[in-house]
């Protein structure tokens, strides 16, 4: 194996198997029709932008391949109930625990568009019970940020609440898809991220393509989304760099709208975004590391648009 995607593709393999086991393509879909209707996601990223503010989806992440535990304790935590935790005598929960629930109202007081919850289990100790948490909690559009390979993940992201899923495209490229017919049944990349794409908007869902250089890119804009999101961060160093959007950023042609993804972290990185007319950003670690994550997104983006 040669980074973490391929890592984290090679366990969703095996979870896109087990779970269909369990639960057939044919009742996932019934539920992914049965709940209530989506929010609209490009929506509330487009009338941030349109009331001259930076439209900033703000992430629910507790943990990272790169970075460890960001946020509350591994112990103790009741993940599958109300999402907050027991035994909190002589400590305070909003300083120092994880609570989606709190986190996304907080979020959406401090003027957040939309949330991004990750949902994977092993590699980011998320849990699909902390998207239904966090959104029921407010009124925004929710991303569910997973590694999708598989038109199941489209509809069980939907049947957990999901507005948007993601699609990265690395992920498509990766020897597990290109190699194993058993996930690819013999689409190409292209073909799969159609089908995906296709089925999420069906459901009423948008789409955010995540790229990390111009190959991906390349793949990317020959989708219908208009949602781009450019990933500074090198899946096998790690290392952010936010010149890779700046980079990226000058072959993107009008129309689409421009998410810069990972390592944003001091007000100067916003400002050299949004000077160069980058107005999304999508934001995990420097939110979830501080003790109320809404007011360091109201700290963050202190300027309006120009
Ligand atoms: O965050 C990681 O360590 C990571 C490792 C491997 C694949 C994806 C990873 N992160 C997913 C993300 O895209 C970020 O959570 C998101 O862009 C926010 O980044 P940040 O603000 O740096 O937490």
């Amino acid at each position: 194996m040669s980074d973490i995607l391929d890592r984290i593709l090679a366990v969703k393999k095996q979870e896109i198997s087990a779970t269909q086991t369990q639960k057939s393509l044919d009742k996932i879909h019934d539920e992914a029709r049965a709940v209530p209707a989506p929010r609209d996601f490009l929506q509330a990223i487009r009338s941030r932008i349109n009331q001259n503010h930076a439209a900033v989806i703000a992430e629910i992440k507790r943990a990272s391949p790169s970075k460890g535990l960001l946020r509350g304790q591994t112990e103790s935590q009741n993940v599958s109930g109300s999402g907050h935790v027991g035994n909190l005598s002589g400590r305070n929960p909003i300083l120092e625990d994880f609570i989606p629930t709190d986190i996304a109202a907080s979020y959406a007081r401090n003027g957040a568009a939309c949330l991004s919850v990750l949902t994977d289990e092993q590699f980011f100790m998320g849990n699909a019970d902390f998207l239904r948490q966090a959104r029921a909690a407010c009124d925004l559009p929710v991303l569910r940020k997973d590694f999708m390979l598989d038109e199941y993940q489209v509809y069980e992201a939907r049947a957990m609440g999901a507005d948007c899923i993601l699609l990265i495209v690395a992920a498509f490229f990766s020897p597990i898809f290109q190699h194993d017919s058993a996930i690819n049944q013999g689409d190409s990349a292209l073909e799969r991220m159609h089908k995906l794409e296709t089925i999420a908007q069906e459901l009423g869902m948008a789409v955010l393509v995540e790229v990390h250089n111009a190959d991906e890119l390349d793949l990317a804009l020959q989708l219908s989304t208009p949602l781009i999101g450019i990933n500074n961060r090198n899946l096998k160093t790690f290392e952010t760099t936010l010149d890779t959007t700046l980079q990226l950023v000058k072959h993107i042609p009008s129309g689409r709208i421009i998410v810069t993804e990972s390592g944003i972290r001091t007000p100067a990185d916003v400002e050299m975004m949004l000077s160069h007319c980058i107005h999304t950003f999508l934001i995990g670690e420097t939110f979830m590391r501080a003790p109320d994550p809404g007011v360091a997104l109201a700290n963050l983006f202190t300027t309006n648009l120009a």
